[in-house]
């Protein structure tokens, strides 16, 4: 199967939280991981989140240095990464940010998207139909490596995280273990789904303090 190189992106707190019961935005990353971040944003093709994630931050999913933008334009890129949005009902709100003019977006939808959202979504972005109930990763990765994606970061939320470890999807994975402790037996984890029967192994590929905290990038094992 032909697909871009997928790494996943996410910060956990010390208690293994990437939010918290109310599915709210929390302030994870130290500036300096924000930095990095920013960093492997602009060295993407494309940036995918579940719609659970835009529903919840409303991210804008843009490389916020000018510098880095500018880097990018020099090398005969857009600005911006391309914006993906697995979204299988077309529930992406019309004003969410993720569909502002600052970049090219992509939503993902299954065959179950009513035709009616779907039209007021083309407006805005670039609709693809994969999958019956759910949006199939596999068929989106294709689509995305004809588009040209060769570099696909994910960052997140844990429904999604899990359906592309689950998959088989999934090269690398960067964490970012943040000193700040979240709590609540219900707020979302890295993965969520149903466990594995046999876990998925990765290694440590590297380790770095960024701040008060830990970046670990894991790789396949
Ligand atoms: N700390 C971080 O780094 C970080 C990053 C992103 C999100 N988050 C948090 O994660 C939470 C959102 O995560 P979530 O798990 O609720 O939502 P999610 O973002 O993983 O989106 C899940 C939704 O995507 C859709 N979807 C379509 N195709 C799918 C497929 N093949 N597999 C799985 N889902 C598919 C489904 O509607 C599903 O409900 C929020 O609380 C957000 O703040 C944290
Ligand atoms: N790396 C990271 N550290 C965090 O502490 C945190 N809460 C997120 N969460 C991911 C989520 O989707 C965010 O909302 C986007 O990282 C914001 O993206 P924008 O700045 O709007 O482009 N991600």
């Amino acid at each position: 199967m032909r697909r871009p190189f997928v790494f996943i992106n996410s910060a956990v707190s010390l208690d293994g939280k990437i939010s918290n019961e109310r599915r709210e935005q929390v302030k994870i990353s130290s500036p300096e991981d924000f930095a990095v971040v920013d960093k492997l944003r602009a060295e993407s093709d494309a940036i995918l989140v579940g719609i659970g994630t835009v529903l919840s931050d409303d991210p804008k999913l843009t490389v916020k240095n000018p510098d880095l933008r500018e880097e990018r334009v020099r090398q005969g890129l857009p600005p911006n990464p391309v914006r993906v949005v697995a979204d299988s009902l077309a529930r992406t709100p019309l004003n969410a940010q993720v569909l502002n003019s600052d970049a090219r977006t992509v939503i993902a939808v299954s065959e179950r998207a009513e035709g009616e959202r779907i039209e007021k979504l083309k407006e805005k972005a670039e609709i693809v139909v994969a999958g019956k109930n759910r949006v199939d990763l596999k068929a989106l990765m294709e689509y995305l490596w004809d588009a040209g994606i060769r570099k696909l970061m994910v960052e997140g939320g844990s429904e999604i995280n899990y359906t592309f470890i689950k998959e088989g999807l999934v090269d690398e994975i960067r964490v970012f273990y943040s000193g700040i402790v979240i709590g609540g037996a219900k707020a979302p984890t890295l993965v969520s789904g149903k466990s594995f029967d046999v876990p998925v192994k990765f290694k440590i590929k590297s380790c770095e303090i960024l701040g008060n905290g830990v970046a670990v990038v894991w790789s396949l094992r």
